[in-house]
């Protein structure tokens, strides 16, 4: 199998494009197994982990029994609580590693009462002091992260948001804004129109295109939210083999989507609004 290409983000660290969610399906669920299934054999070498999703330990269990160098699997988690240091410190002994590769703040929700400016200086300082590589932030509106640049030192390396053609309408001007400050996306519930909101207006439209290209519509939906986000990380998930094989395939095998076929599915998308996860996105 062909090995998935990286992201390079601003501050230089190389990300697999795309990596194996442990919340949603695998939330509060024991994790162990299906991380061991998703590195061993389908080559899942990005994990996405999260303090809410309750399952850290499981997830240390698994890379501590597959074995592998540290340095082979990437690892993110994300803090769950007003206080990252706290967080992150409860994180790593769970997770059982002195430091990640890439923290994030979950949602600006969970700092308000510590600020946005005072929480990203105490990521920083958690930066270097080498517990986590890289820093970051999820669910941040374009206003959350003026607040943050206001103070930072270090510019956010991402910011993890939920993408698929049904926000897009509402998520366009933050992935333009994201993108002229050098912020990457990870893009999170990339399959929500196919397996949240079926039936819509964007399955015909993803359907043709994946006749063309002789891919799964599954696939299509992936390189989509790769593409719309000028080349982000995109997360998704399966307990099952073979659709983690398959969600590989959309990144090592299948051609990219055409410009007109990318827009294609925008125009459809902005059809409907159908948002899944942190509604705050939309105040
Ligand atoms: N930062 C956040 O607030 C946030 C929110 C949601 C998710 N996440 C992260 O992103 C990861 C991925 O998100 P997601 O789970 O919404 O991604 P997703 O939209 O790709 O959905 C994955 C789900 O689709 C199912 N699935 C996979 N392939 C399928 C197929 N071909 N046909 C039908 N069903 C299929 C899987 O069983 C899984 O339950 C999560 O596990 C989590 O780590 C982060
Ligand atoms: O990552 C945000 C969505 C999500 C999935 N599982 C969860 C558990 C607790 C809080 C949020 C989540």
């Amino acid at each position: 199998m062909a090995n998935l290409s990286n992201v390079k983000l601003n501050d230089g660290l190389q990300v697999p494009v795309l990596g194996y969610g442990t919340g949603t399906a695998l939330y509060q669920k024991e994790a162990k197994d299906s991380v061991k299934m998703a590195y061993s054999e389908a080559h899942m070498h990005h994990i996405d982990c999260a303090e809410m999703y309750a399952n850290e330990e499981s997830v240390g269990q698994a890379i501590k029994e597959l074995g592998v160098k540290r340095d082979d699997v990437f690892l993110t988690t994300k803090c769950g609580s007003a206080d990252p240091r706290k967080s992150l410190e409860k994180s790593l002994k769970l997770l059982g590693v002195d430091q990640v590769d890439l923290y994030l703040i979950h949602s600006p929700e969970l700092v308000k009462e510590t600020g946005l400016g005072k929480s990203w200086q105490i990521m920083e300082e958690l930066q270097k002091e080498g517990k986590t590589k890289s820093i970051g932030v999820s669910n941040y509106r374009v206003s959350d992260l003026e607040e943050v640049l206001k103070v930072a030192k270090v510019v956010p390396s991402v910011n993890q948001i939920e993408v698929h053609p049904y926000v897009y309408s509402k998520a366009q001007s933050l992935l333009d804004f994201c993108h002229s400050k050098g912020i990457h996306i990870e893009s999170y519930g990339p399959l929500s129109t196919l397996i949240r909101a079926p039936g819509g207006p964007v399955d015909p439209v993803v359907k043709n295109i994946a006749q063309e290209l002789g891919a799964t519509e599954g696939q299509v939906l992936l390189k989509w939210a790769h593409q719309i986000t000028h080349g982000g990380i995109v997360l998704t998930t399966s307990s099952k083999k073979e659709r983690l094989e398959e969600q590989i395939k959309a990144f090592t095998e299948i051609k990219d989507l055409s410009d007109e076929q990318v827009q294609a599915i925008a125009e459809a998308g902005k059809q409907k609004l159908h948002r899944v996860f942190m509604q705050h996105m939309d105040s």
